[in-house]
Order: structure tokens, then sequence, then C-alpha cells
């Protein structure tokens, strides 16, 4: 394992974050891995863990992040995962890589290619599989055969999916969150306009923007996909009971000001801008496209039906994103899986990040017959 020369050299053009937290993410070489699409990419993934691998190693949680998310996850995800949570690091090794053709240290565009100049544009395609692989690879190099807990959100669904269908002997458990089999329609036409704002931007320069000068890379068409993503994640009830039509400080919109809900969206934008990549999230817009657990494999409920997991799927009642009956078919077609469990909430999509007590009351019941019964002195076979 090795801190990559990659995160050392992304450009000033960029304020995504740059290997800048203090030392916690290890970065692990997994060499070339051959991509769903036939070509092949030399990967390293960042990672963090939290809490200690048991001597029987059967104690092991993957928490696999959603689109723009990270490997802090008790920062991103602080009602779950920490000291005394439902996943209970003091109980839990939890194991939080970054998404390969992310831009948070893991591979991604913004990384050297062989040739020492960043992938930009050429990066290859990436799908949710690819992804799945490179976990699997850390989670061979840290030497878990077998995770306790594999649980995702959103984007992080779909990996946990394919984690559960493809190696279904390393997942006891499953949680997927605000998620589905296959994106629809719906959701890649809110993909397509993201992907064409920051293709609109004239800094974008076809993805080869890195060696340009400070302040001329293709933020504003980043800052608009965001905004437009941003809308998805909020049930429109919520951004009326939060906003309505009042105005951003005192000019009125009649009169040139903006409305308030257009800075809160601005501020969003802009501080996505600040700190992610757009190259990178082209590729994980793309990944997320391309989302189909059914693709070669029969179908999506054939798919499904090789998951061995016991599972439990969350949905947000207010998720205009991932609609319910998405989540209502992995619910039904998963074999060993609880009901839908419904959480009702006002925020939409992003729920899964603010509904913390409710996710975890739902995870508990995932969770706590083996707590119960490991307290209670009794093998508990993961
Ligand atoms: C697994 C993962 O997905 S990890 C990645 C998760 N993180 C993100 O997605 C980052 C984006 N953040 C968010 O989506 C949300 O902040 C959440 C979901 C994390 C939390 O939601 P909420 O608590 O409802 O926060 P909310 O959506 O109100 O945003 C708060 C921000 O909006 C700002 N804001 C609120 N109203 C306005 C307004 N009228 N004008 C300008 N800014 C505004 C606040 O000042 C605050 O700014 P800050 O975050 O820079 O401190
Ligand atoms: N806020 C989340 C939403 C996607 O589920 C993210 O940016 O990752």
């Amino acid at each position: 394992m090795h801190e990559p020369e990659n995160t050392a050299t992304i450009p000033a053009t960029g304020a995504w974050r740059t290997g800048d937290d203090p030392g916690e993410r290890r970065f692990a070489d997994l060499g070339t891995v051959l991509l769903e699409s036939g070509e092949s990419l030399p990967v390293t993934l960042a990672y963090q863990t939290f809490g200690q691998l048991n001597a029987a190693r059967d104690n092991a949680v993957l928490i696999l992040h959603a689109l723009t998310g990270d490997t802090d996850v008790p920062t991103w995800w602080p009602g779950i995962v920490g000291p005394g949570k439902i996943i209970d690091t003091d109980r839990y090794f939890v194991l939080a890589p970054n998404i390969l053709g992310g831009c948070q240290g893991s591979t991604g565009p913004a990384s050297l290619a062989p040739d020492e100049q960043p992938w930009g544009a050429r990066f290859p395609q990436i799908t949710a599989r690819d992804q799945v692989l490179a976990e699997s690879l850390l989670a061979d190099q840290l030497g878990i055969a077998r995770f306790t807990l594999v649980v995702g959100a959103s984007m992080g669904g779909h990996r946990a999916l394919e984690w559960a269908i493809s190696r279904p002997e390393r997942v006891a458990r499953l949680a997927v969150i605000a998620s589905g089999a296959r994106t629809t329609a719906d959701q890649i036409s809110l993909g397509h306009t993201q992907l064409l704002a920051i293709y609109g931007d004239p800094n974008f320069v076809h993805g080869n923007y890195y060696d340009r000068s400070p302040g001329t890379g293709p933020w504003y068409g980043l800052g608009l996909a965001r905004r437009i993503a941003h809308i998805s994640y909020r049930s429109a009830y919520e951004l009326d009971q939060r906003f309505g039509r009042i105005s951003q400080g005192s000019e009125e919109p009649l009169a040139g000001g903006r409305f308030a809900v257009q800075s809160y969206l601005d501020h969003h934008g802009a501080k996505l801008a600040r700190r992610f990549d757009a190259n990178s999230y082209i590729t994980l817009t793309r990944a997320m496209l391309t989302h189909d657990v059914g693709r070669d494999r029969g179908g999506v409920r054939e798919a499904l039906s090789q998951i061995t997991a016991r599972t439990l799927v969350i949905a947000i009642d207010s998720d205009r994103l991932f609609p319910l009956a998405e989540s209502q078919l992995l619910a039904e077609a998963i074999p060993d899986a609880f009901p839908l469990a419904l959480i009702a909430s006002d925020y939409g999509h992003d729920g899964f990040l603010i509904e913390t007590d409710a996710v975890a009351t739902q995870l508990a019941r995932l969770l706590t017959p083996v707590r119960a019964k490991r307290e209670q002195g009794q093998c508990v076979l993961d």
C-alpha cells in the first residue's frame, strides 16, 4: 500500500479534496483491473477503517458511500456510525472505501495515467460492477472474506446490491437504502441533463482542463449539475415549506433579487464545485446511469434471486429520485428480505442522510438479533 502520486498532482484549479486529511486515509494499490468494458485500469482505492477487526474476522461492515460521499463515514453519517451507534465501532470493524472513479483518493480521471499525464477525458467507462470488483480486491488485501453487513444508500446501494449478487458468500447481511436494482428512465433523464450542464461549460474543454490556469475549470457546469441533482434530493413539499416564495435578503425578485430557494441551490452548487472534480462527476454519473443488476444475468428478478444475505430494504416515502416501487421490487424479489421498511420524512432522497434516528431504528432490525445473542453468550454464525 502506498500514498499514490495522483492525490498530490491534482492542479490548483481543482478545489476537491486532494489528500488533505490528517493521515487517516490509507491507500491500497490493487494492481491492474480488467473492467467490464474490456479495458484495463491500474487501480488504487483510498479507504478508512473504524474499529478493530476481531480475531475471527467476522465483525467487518462495508459501508458504500453515495455519489459524492467519501471515506469519512462518521462525519457524513454521524447518527449511524461511531461508538455506541447502531453500527457500533466498539463492536464492528467498519471499512469505508472511496468509490473507483471518484476524486477523493481513489483512482479517477484526475489520477495519472501510465504516461504520467492525468487521465482526463481518456478515463475509461466504469460500472458499478467494476467498482465492486475493486472493493472486493481491497477486502481481499485486508483479509476480509465475508462481511457481516454490507450497507449502501443511493449509488452506494447500487454497489451493495452488486456485492450481494456477484459475491453472495461474502455478504451475510445487506442493507439497501433509497436505491434500486436499475436506473429508471427518469433517473437517466436527470443524469443526462447534469452531464450536458458540464459538457456545455466552455471551460470543460472536452475534459482536458487540468492544466489550465487557476479559476478556469468547469465549475459553472458542475455547479449547475449539482443544482439539478439537489432538487431531486429534496421533496417539493419540503422546499415549499421551508422557502416558499421568500426573497433572499432585502431585494425582491421583482426588483432583480433572488428567491431564497435560488440562493440555497446556488450555495449547494458552488459548494460541490469547490470540493469535487467535474470529470469524476461525469464518470460516476455514467456509472449510475448504466446500473442494472439484471444485465447479462437474465433480468432484474433473476439477479436479485441470487442474493443469499438477510436483507433489509429501506425507502424514504418522499423520495422523488428513487421511487418507492423500485425499493418495493427489491424487498419482494430478494429471497430473504424483510418487508420494505418505509421511513416517513419530508426530506426526500436526502432523508437517508438526515433521518438517521429512523434509519438506525430500521437497521437495528437487521443487526440487533446478533447483538442480543452475542450478549447472551450464544454462538452466532454469520
Ligand atoms: C453518502 C453521501 O452521500 S455523503 C455526501 C453527503 N453530503 C452531501 O451530499 C453534501 C451536500 N449536503 C447536503 O446535501 C445536505 O446538507 C445534507 C443532506 C448533508 C444535510 O441536509 P440539511 O441539514 O437539510 O442541510 P441543507 O440542505 O439545509 O443545507 C445546509 C446548507 O445550506 C445553506 N443554506 C440554507 N439556506 C440557504 C439559503 N437560503 N441561501 C444560501 N444557503 C443556504 C446553509 O447555510 C448550509 O450551508 P453549509 O452546509 O455550507 O453550512
Ligand atoms: N447528497 C448525496 C446524494 C446522492 O445520493 C451525494 O452527493 O452523494
